[in-house]
C-alpha cells in the first residue's frame, strides 16, 4: 500500500501531507483528485468531530481507508476563536486574508504577551468495517501585529512561532512540517500507521 488519501479540498494541506508523506514513498490523493465526491457538511461542534465527519464521509463513499484533518487556530485573547470556524471566520465565501484581517482587527490593541494563540490539528482515520480513531497536535505560538512572509497558507502570516523567531509563513515547507500542528498529529499516527495501512490493503 503506497497511497493514502486525505479527506481536504485545502490545496495547502494537501502540499503539507504531500511533503510529508513523499519522504516515505506514499502518494497522497485528495479531494481535489476526486471532484465528483459529495461536499462534506462541518456541522460537528469539535475539531475532532469535524475530522471524522470528513473522513467517514468519504471512507464510505470510496470504500477505502481516508485520513480526514480538520484544523484552526485557537487564540487565547478571543475566548479560543476562530476555532472550530477558522476556515469562514470573515464570512462566506471563506477567504485567508480576510480571516486574518478580522484577528489582527479583533487584537488591535492587545499587548505581545497576551496575543498568545495555537494551531490544532485533528486527524480522523476512517477505515471501512474498522471504528475510526482520532488523534491530535498542537503548535504553539503568538498572533503577530503585521502579516509576514508568504509561504504555507491559511494564518500562517500572522502566527509567530517563537521556537524559530519568525512567522509560519516565513519557514520554508520542511521547516514548517517540522514543527507544525499537522506534522504533530501525523507523528502520533506514525506507529499505527503502517499497520493500518497494510490491513487496509485492497479495501
Ligand atoms: O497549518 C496551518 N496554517 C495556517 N492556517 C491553518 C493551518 N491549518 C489550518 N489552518 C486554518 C486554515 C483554515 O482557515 C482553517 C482550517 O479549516 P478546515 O475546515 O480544517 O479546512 P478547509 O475548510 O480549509 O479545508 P477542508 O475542510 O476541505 O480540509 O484553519
Ligand atoms: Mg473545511
Amino acid at each position: 500500500m503506497n497511497e493514502v488519501i486525505i479527506a481536504t479540498k485545502n490545496p495547502g494541506k494537501a502540499r503539507e501531507f504531500e511533503h510529508i508523506f513523499a519522504s516515505r514513498g506514499i502518494t497522497v490523493r485528495t479531494l481535489l483528485d476526486f471532484p465528483e465526491l459529495p461536499e462534506v457538511e462541518e456541522t460537528g461542534t469539535t475539531f475532532e468531530e469535524n475530522a471524522t465527519l470528513k473522513a467517514e464521509t468519504i471512507s464510505k463513499a470510496l470504500g477505502k481507508m481516508v485520513i480526514g484533518d480538520d484544523s484552526g487556530l485557537i487564540v487565547d485573547a478571543l475566548e479560543g476563536r476562530p476555532g472550530i470556524y477558522s476556515a469562514r471566520y470573515a464570512g462566506e465565501p471563506k477567504n485567508d486574508l480576510n480571516n486574518t484581517n478580522k484577528v489582527l482587527a479583533e487584537l488591535e490593541g492587545v499587548p505581545e504577551e497576551q496575543r498568545t494563540a495555537r494551531f490544532y490539528c485533528a486527524l480522523a482515520v476512517a477505515i471501512p468495517g474498522q471504528e475510526t480513531f482520532t488523534v491530535s497536535g498542537t503548535c504553539e505560538g503568538r498572533i503577530l501585529e503585521e502579516p509576514r512572509g508568504t509561504n504555507g497558507f491559511g494564518y500562517d502570516p500572522v502566527f509567530f512561532a517563537p521556537e524559530k523567531g519568525v512567522a509560519m509563513a516565513e519557514l520554508s515547507a520542511d521547516e514548517k512540517n517540522k514543527i507544525s500542528h499537522r506534522a504533530n498529529a501525523l507523528r502520533k499516527l506514525d506507529s499505527v500507521l503502517d499497520s493500518k495501512l497494510e490491513s487496509a490493503e485492497g479495501k
